[in-house]
């Protein structure tokens, strides 16, 4: 128990190193009474984990492997007191998601590769704060049965999917993993920013970098995700997200862009009701969100002056603009196996394009390339080493395309 009577919360955080990790231990540092961190995980930045882990003072951390084991001990800040419990690989992460001593786990690996440990915490039935949107992405019927099954509590982190879990009505927002649509409810509305390729001439995106791609007119973010931001695939995992977490046919979930990122998204009613929730382009808020659900907690946030912002746009998507919006709706309707293809393809293509190996207009190419060739593939739904084996075919395909397209290029 805290002191303020409330009992406290053991969270355990996936991707601690990373742009959503770092912002969950800067809210949890505000509630030093509230929460307690359990446990930690990292894949590369070890100093940075060692740092986070001293001052949360975590009991365990999870590396990939012996040599990051060693270079988190090495790290280790003098007088910071005996190292946590360090755990290694693979099935230490699954089995660190689903350990009793947490009660709460944040899901904040990028990719795929957050699929088996989101998925050990639903299983366990914690409480899932849900950033990683790949794992519904690849996974998203084995991961809400899983969250039915085991009682688990499904809270969205993603901005536009916790604003709408937000607008939603009171029953809806208590369902955890709803099996239709809630009632009165017309269409979701995902807002998107546009990324940093809204307005530049189309016969400029030949060239892009991979810094000017990243450089999100709104949001601070890993490189992957901002990426997918400039693509707009972003906005295509989110539509595939909302249709598995709120039990929405994709005919009812529309894209608007809004350039400001201020409207994180919203609920049309069948009255005509459209709800919207707004705040700051700052992760802390859905973090806060989920962390305190119901209540509310402070996050550090600075307040929304909307005199001072003056206005919000709004426009249709370029479909010509943003081909990979069209491929992931597309994949969505074609079901499991395709939206396995489209993201293991779209990690691909998107790891090339940072390495300087790809053309960023041939993320699209390549994607739609992997789509066009796995047709048909179907994906069994209900195993994980089927969906994982499906992944593995899909990244074999999309290096091989890949390899095409650069020798064409
Ligand atoms: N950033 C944001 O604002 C938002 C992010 N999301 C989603 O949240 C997730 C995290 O995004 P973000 O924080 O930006 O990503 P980052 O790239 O900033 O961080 C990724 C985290 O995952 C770890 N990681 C990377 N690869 C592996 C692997 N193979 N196995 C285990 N751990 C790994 C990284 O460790 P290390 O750093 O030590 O290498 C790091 O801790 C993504 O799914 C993204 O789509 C959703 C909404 C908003
Ligand atoms: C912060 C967040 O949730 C990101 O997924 C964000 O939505 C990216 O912005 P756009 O994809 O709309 O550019
Ligand atoms: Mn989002």
């Amino acid at each position: 128990m805290s002191d303020s009577g409330l009992s406290v919360r053991r969270i355990t955080v996936l991707g601690a190193t990373g742009s959503i990790g770092i912002s969950t231990l800067d809210v949890i540092a505000r509630h030093p009474g509230r929460y307690r961190v359990e446990a930690l995980s990292a894949y590369s930045r070890m100093e940075v984990l060692a740092a986070q882990a001293a001052a949360s003072r975590a009991r365990a951390v999870v590396v990939p492997d012996d040599a990051a084991a060693a270079r988190f001990a090495a790290a280790w800040p003098a007088g910071a007191g005996g190292l946590p419990e360090v755990r290694v690989g693979a099935q230490a992460l699954a089995d660190t998601a689903a350990d009793p001593a947490s009660d709460t786990v944040m899901a904040a690996i990028v990719g795929a590769a957050g699929l088996p440990s989101a998925l050990a915490a639903a299983r366990a039935g914690k409480r899932v704060l849900l950033a990683n949107k790949e794992a519904l992405v690849v996974a998203g019927v084995l991961f809400m049965d899983a969250v039915r099954e085991h009682g688990a509590e499904l809270l969205p982190i993603d901005s536009e999917h916790n604003a709408i879990f937000q607008c939603l009505p009171r029953g809806g927002a208590r369902a955890h993993a709803p099996r239709q649509p809630a009632a009165g409810v017309r269409r979701l509305l995902l807002t998107a920013s546009g990324g940093p390729f809204r307005t530049r001439p189309l016969h400029e995106l030949d060239e892009v970098t991979p810094d000017q791609a990243c450089a999100h007119p709104n949001w601070s973010m890993g490189r992957k995700i901002s990426v997918d931001s400039a693509t707009m695939l972003n906005k295509g995992l989110e539509v595939i997200e909302a249709h598995w977490l709120f039990a929405m046919p994709a005919s009812r979930i529309s894209v608007v862009v809004h350039p400001q990122s201020v409207v994180h998204s919203m609920v049309e009613y069948d009255d005509g009701s459209v709800l919207a929730q707004l705040g700051q382009p700052d992760m802390r808020t859905p973090i806060a969100y989920g962390l305190a659900f119901p209540d509310r907690i402070e996050a550090g946030v600075t307040a929304l002056d909307l005199a001072r912002l003056g206005r919000l746009d709004f426009e249709d998507p370029d479909f010509a603009r943003f081909p990979c919006l069209r491929l992931a709706f597309q994949a969505l309707e074609a079901g499991q196996g395709a939206c396995v293809a489209l993201n293991a393809a779209n990690e691909v293509a998107v790891d090339a394009f940072l390495r300087g190996g790809l053309r960023y207009t041939h993320i699209p190419a390549a994607i739609e390339s992997v789509l066009d060739a796995t047709a048909g593939r179907a994906a069994p739904e209900a195993s994980l080493d089927a969906l994982l084996a499906c992944d593995a075919h899909a990244r074999a395909c999309a290096r091989d395309r890949i390899g095409r397209l650069t020798a064409g290029a």
